[in-house]
């Protein structure tokens, strides 16, 4: 069984559009752990237009009510990120190389160029006691690097997985993840992956056992609303009768 730790950054974009709390991100992550999801994940950016530093402090808070479950907060370790998480300390810090003005993840670590910064950064969230994965392109080499930098985990950078997903040359894409995921492993890493996974392509990816973790928002956010659409527009139009 692969874990889901659903990522509530849409939430937050949606929130922060009207300047009011709502929709109410803690109130859809205690949803979803009731539901029984593995785990919340947050992507606070510098500019906070998705999950701000906030969310990760009231994560915690409502986090300590679900034994077991799990906080993983992921972005760039600038000076106020690393703050924020280690005064937090969510079970898991997913370290991602994104620019401060980045629309959206887009690439993982170049661990070879980077590892003297990731290092020391690396040392004091472990200290800490918090999990630490890198965010890695699907690249089998390196993966041996990552452990040796001193990650716990790593997770693959699925979007060209699901950008290919059903098209020719999906098969050759799958088997490129599951040899960088076999290769984490044999380093002694264990392995996430997201990034535009959903509910087609999800199972196809984990269905070999490789894939401790999954986090997925952006779809998961559309594919509620495609489902939860029609009941919504037909109660509105019942009160509207
Ligand atoms: C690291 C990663 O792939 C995700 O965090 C992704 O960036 C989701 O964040 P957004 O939906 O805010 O782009
Ligand atoms: N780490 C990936 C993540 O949290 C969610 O990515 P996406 O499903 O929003 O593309």
């Amino acid at each position: 069984m692969t874990h889901l730790s659903v990522n509530l950054n849409k939430i937050g974009l949606l929130r922060n559009s009207r300047g009011r709390d709502y929709p109410n991100l803690i109130d859809m992550a205690e949803r979803t752990l009731e539901l029984g999801a593995f785990g919340i994940t947050i992507h606070p950016r510098p500019d906070q237009r998705h999950a701000t530093y906030q969310d990760a402090h009231d994560l915690k808070v409502l986090l300590k009510r679900f034994p077991g479950a799990e906080l993983n907060v992921e972005g760039f370790p600038d000076a106020q990120f690393l703050d924020v998480v280690l005064e937090v300390e969510p079970d898991q810090c997913t370290l991602v190389p994104d620019d401060p003005n980045q629309l959206t993840s887009d690439h993982g670590w170049n661990i070879a160029r980077d590892q003297d910064a990731l290092r020391p950064v690396i040392a004091k969230l472990k200290a800490k006691g918090i999990r630490v994965v890198l965010f890695m392109d699907p690249e089998p080499e390196n993966m041996a690097l990552a452990k040796e930098v001193g990650a716990d985990r790593v997770e693959l950078y699925t979007e060209a997985y699901a950008n290919g997903f059903g098209k020719e040359g999906f098969d050759e894409i799958l088997d490129t993840y599951q040899q960088a995921a076999q290769a984490a492993l044999d380093a002694g890493l264990e392995v996430n992956a997201g990034h535009d996974l959903d509910l087609n392509n999800v199972q196809a990816l984990c269905g070999q056992g490789r894939i401790m973790e999954v986090s997925i928002g952006h779809a998961l956010t559309v594919e509620a609303l495609e489902l939860g659409w029609n009941n919504v527009v037909k109660a509105y139009l019942e009160k509207l009768a």
